[in-house]
């Protein structure tokens, strides 16, 4: 299968200070990857490369197209919401939905105002009278509507409220199938999109300090729930972390202690939330 994204050293300054560090990744079509990453880590940079929209060093291809140089090209195949959503204020919706309409080939009207007719949002509002919110929930029907093979998504639920982050992140899913779609989403609320992902990506300060799909993860990192008094065995065995649940201790260990380790307690599968905490540790020690 061949990849729909491929960076080989890239590298992006601004000026003096290097936001992305000899970047190498492949993605392969039909993925869900999660790039997860702490504030300023350098995940929006990644996507705006991705997106053609900040020139870097090295080499990048989306789709086989080299982003920045044909980025009118690209934009044919792909999506995106950025973590600030920006329409103008003085548009109508409807005026919204004729003009996508009209510049965009793949653009479903009925799917959108689907979507739009189960938010608060009306045909007649016009953005500057929407909540930051609803703004939001216009954008994701409208860009949910497009029908792209790569679909970008920057912190795209920020400022939802819960139901319709559920709400996005289910459309989300049911979307992937029934189309062949490849995502690259960013998120802090990992633990809300974990359930949909098949790769996860960690970034730090510029690197990709973990690139694993889902099996693997869970296959190299488990958890044990240790008791008290096996405490000082387990603790002996180097847990990556250590938290303390009423009467026990939810350790978090390398697979290479696993034989050593599982009969100590009970085994349970990490979150990729509790992962990305032990392995940011890990690399900072
Ligand atoms: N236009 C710019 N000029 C100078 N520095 C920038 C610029 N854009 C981003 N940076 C710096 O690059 C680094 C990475 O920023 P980026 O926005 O990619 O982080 P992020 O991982 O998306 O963070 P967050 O989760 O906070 O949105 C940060 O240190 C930021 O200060």
């Amino acid at each position: 299968m061949s990849a729909l994204l491929k960076a080989h050293h890239l590298n992006k300054n601004y000026g003096q200070f290097q936001a992305l560090k000899d970047i190498n990744i492949e993605i392969e079509r039909g993925k869900v990857v999660g790039l997860i990453g702490p504030n300023g880590a350098g995940k929006t940079t990644f996507l705006k490369a991705v997106l053609g929209l900040a020139p870097c060093d090295g080499d990048l291809s989306v789709l086989g197209i080299d982003p920045f140089k044909k980025r009118a090209e690209l934009m044919k195949d792909i999506c995106f919401i950025a973590d600030v959503a920006v329409l103008p204020k003085w548009i109508q919706v409807r005026q919204l939905l004729d003009y996508t309409e009209q510049v965009h080939p793949n653009f479903n009207r009925r799917k959108a105002e689907t979507f739009i007719a189960k938010t608060k949002v009306k045909p007649s509002h016009k953005v500057k009278q929407l909540s930051k919110g609803m703004v939001a929930q216009l954008h994701l029907a409208i860009v949910m509507s497009i029908d792209a093979q790569l679909l970008v998504l920057d912190e795209p639920t920020l400022g939802l409220d819960i139901l319709f982050r559920k709400e996005f992140y289910d459309n989300l899913i049911n979307d992937y199938f029934t189309h062949e779609r490849t995502i690259i989403i960013t998120t802090h609320q990992v633990e809300e999109i974990e359930h949909i992902l098949t790769d996860v990506v960690f970034i730090k300060d510029g690197e990709i300090v973990l690139n694993s799909d889902m099996d693997s993860l869970t296959r190299d990192y488990f958890e044990v729930m240790v008791h008290q008094n096996d405490y000082d065995k387990a603790m002996a065995l180097k847990p990556l972390t250590v938290k303390k649940v009423f009467n026990r201790y939810i350790m978090l260990f390398k697979a290479a202690s696993r034989d050593q380790v599982e009969i100590l307690g009970e085994v349970q599968r990490p979150s990729v939330s509790d992962l990305f905490v032990a392995i940011m540790k890990e690399d900072a020690s």
